[in-house]
């Protein structure tokens, strides 16, 4: 067979997108009787990325996508029935591959929905249903969130540093981790705050503006910038945005300059200039100078060049009049963080006898990497202006007391009583009920718009990029103190 083109990006079924090991214990929890037992599963992350105090969710759109096309197909089945242990027998006998051919998805999923801020400890996805059909979707639904957060949440941080003014365009592709990371790249980006993507499959496939300038070798390819500049006005005479740094930059604005005096004779204006390398403070002050002088008030100056949202903090300091962004590497490859560690822990269990919850728990050295048991909920209280204040995790199967207090879980002696009648909202939304989809998913436009909003109610300070104040996430109390029980019942007491 040979292998799908690009990769298998558009492989008719993505079934086998997973780790091995969930489809070996799903041949296990079948053979046991135990591939309905009901379970619940959370997917979170523990520390926000970059260093920061938030992160943007996202790839819930993607992970609706894989979950309604969710099934083995002829090949994926044939395939499994291939694969052999180390004795050379099949690993997955025939009448195993039958059940997973006739396997339907009917977990219930409750999501935060794309653009909503969101901390370490809270679950993104709430999975529950069936023990092997909500084991099996861990590996592609880390993947598809893992990724898409990481980069919403990088572009958010760009945002930050640019303000609400300036366009951002993301330029990523060439240097993204493969054809899949560019696209989902393109898609988190956009969500996250870029204005538009040079990438023009991304632009197709996802409906996001595509935008972009020319490159150095259009420049070189003339005898003169002159030439070249006027040629490409030619091709785009009121979408035109000049690369001038090919050789000597202020002189390259100079010719730009001279040749938006010619389009503009004939009625168009220049759209822009683009700086792409030497001191982009500087340059682009100059710039914007001899622009004005001539003129030409209204034509954008682009910079590029390596740019992330600490450079873009310190060339705003620095005065720079860069009011166009692009930013590609930094920003599609996370430069600085390569992943979000977004786990899927298992946290309920119906009991034997159908009736009740074994709340589980997954021990850690480290009391940060102790799960949270239960089938839990984000309430997220505001202040009078409707910003967030503190978050609660609780267990939606028990009910809750009467005086609610936040314990953080790292530290429990810090607490916080909430005030009665304090206003909140609930993060995780119903998605599918039974495998049933019961929620319309917002447009990529509006979960960005979601996006900004959510990242500008939140303080200040959370949002800093150095150091910045850890926005509290609690657990309800009854909760901390189940989860504290649960340890010590599951941990040895070695005696001293
Ligand atoms: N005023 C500035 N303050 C801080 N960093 C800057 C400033 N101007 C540019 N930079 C950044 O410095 C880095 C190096 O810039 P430089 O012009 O030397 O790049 P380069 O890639 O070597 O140039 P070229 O594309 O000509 O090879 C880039 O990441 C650029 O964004
Ligand atoms: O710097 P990034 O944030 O990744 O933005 C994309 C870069 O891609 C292009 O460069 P090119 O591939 O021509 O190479 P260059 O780095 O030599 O300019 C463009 O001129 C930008 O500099
Ligand atoms: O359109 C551009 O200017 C562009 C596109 C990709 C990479 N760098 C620049």
């Amino acid at each position: 067979m040979n292998p799908a083109p690009l990769s298998g990006l558009y492989a008719p079924s993505l079934a086998l997108i997973t780790d091995l090991y969930q489809l070996t214990m799903a041949y296990g929890y079948w053979q046991q009787g135990l591939q309905d037992r009901e379970a619940v599963f959370h997917l979170y992350f523990r520390k926000a990325p970059f260093q920061g105090g938030y992160a943007v969710a996202a790839g819930l759109a993607l992970a609706v996508d894989w979950l309604e096309n969710l099934r083995f197909s002829d090949d994926d089945l044939a395939y499994l029935g291939s694969l052999r242990g180390s004795k050379g027998t099949p690993l997955f006998p025939p009448d195993f591959l039958a059940y997973l051919r006739d396997l339907k998805f009917t977990c219930d999923v409750d999501a935060v929905p794309e653009g909503t801020v969101v901390f370490g400890n809270e679950p993104l996805l709430r999975i529950q249903g069936p023990l092997l059909q909500a084991q099996l979707l861990e590996t592609a639904l880390l993947t598809l969130v893992n990724f898409q957060t990481l980069i919403a949440t990088k572009a958010a941080r760009i945002r930050e540093a640019a303000g609400p003014h300036d366009q951002i365009l993301e330029f990523g592709l060439r240097r993204a981790q493969g054809f899949d990371g560019g696209l989902g790249a393109s898609r988190a980006a956009y969500l996250g705050g870029a204005d538009a993507t040079s990438n023009v499959l991304a632009g197709q496939r996802y409906g996001l503006p595509v935008r972009g300038t020319h490159a150095h070798s259009w420049v070189m390819s003339f005898a003169d910038e002159e030439q070249a500049f006027t040629a490409y006005a030619q091709a785009f005479p009121d979408d035109s945005v000049f690369l001038v740094d090919t050789y000597d930059t202020l002189d390259g604005v100079r010719h730009a300059i001279e040749v938006a005096r010619k389009m503009r004779a004939q009625g168009h204006e220049l759209g822009g200039i683009r700086l792409d390398s030497g001191d982009l403070a500087y340059l682009s002050r100059e710039a914007r100078a001899l622009l004005d002088e001539a003129g030409f008030d209204k034509v954008r100056i682009v910079a590029s060049n390596d740019l992330e949202e600490n450079l873009i903090t310190s060339l705003k300091q620095q005065g720079a009049r860069i009011d166009t962004w692009g930013v590609g590497t930094q920003l599609v490859t996370a430069y600085n963080q390569a992943a979000l560690g977004g786990v899927y822990k298992l946290a309920a269990l119906r009991t034997a006898d159908g009736t009740g919850w074994d709340f589980t728990i997954k021990l850690s050295e480290q009391i940060a990497k102790t799960s949270v048991p239960g089938i839990l909920q984000v309430r997220r209280y505001l202040d009078e202006q409707g910003h967030p204040r503190a978050d609660m995790l609780y267990n939606t199967a028990v009910p809750l007391p009467e005086r609610l207090v936040l314990v953080d879980p790292n530290d429990a002696t810090r607490r916080r009583p909430v005030r009665p009648g304090a206003p909140f909202r609930e993060l995780l939304e119903p998605v599918f009920c039974q495998g049933r989809r019961v929620l319309d998913l917002p447009t990529l436009a509006e979960s960005r718009a979601l996006a900004q909003r959510e990242v500008a109610s939140l303080d200040p300070a959370v949002r800093r990029f150095l150091n910045p104040h850890t926005y509290p996430v609690g657990l309800e109390l009854s909760l901390y103190d189940y989860r504290t029980q649960l340890i010590l019942a599951k941990r040895p007491q070695r005696p001293a």
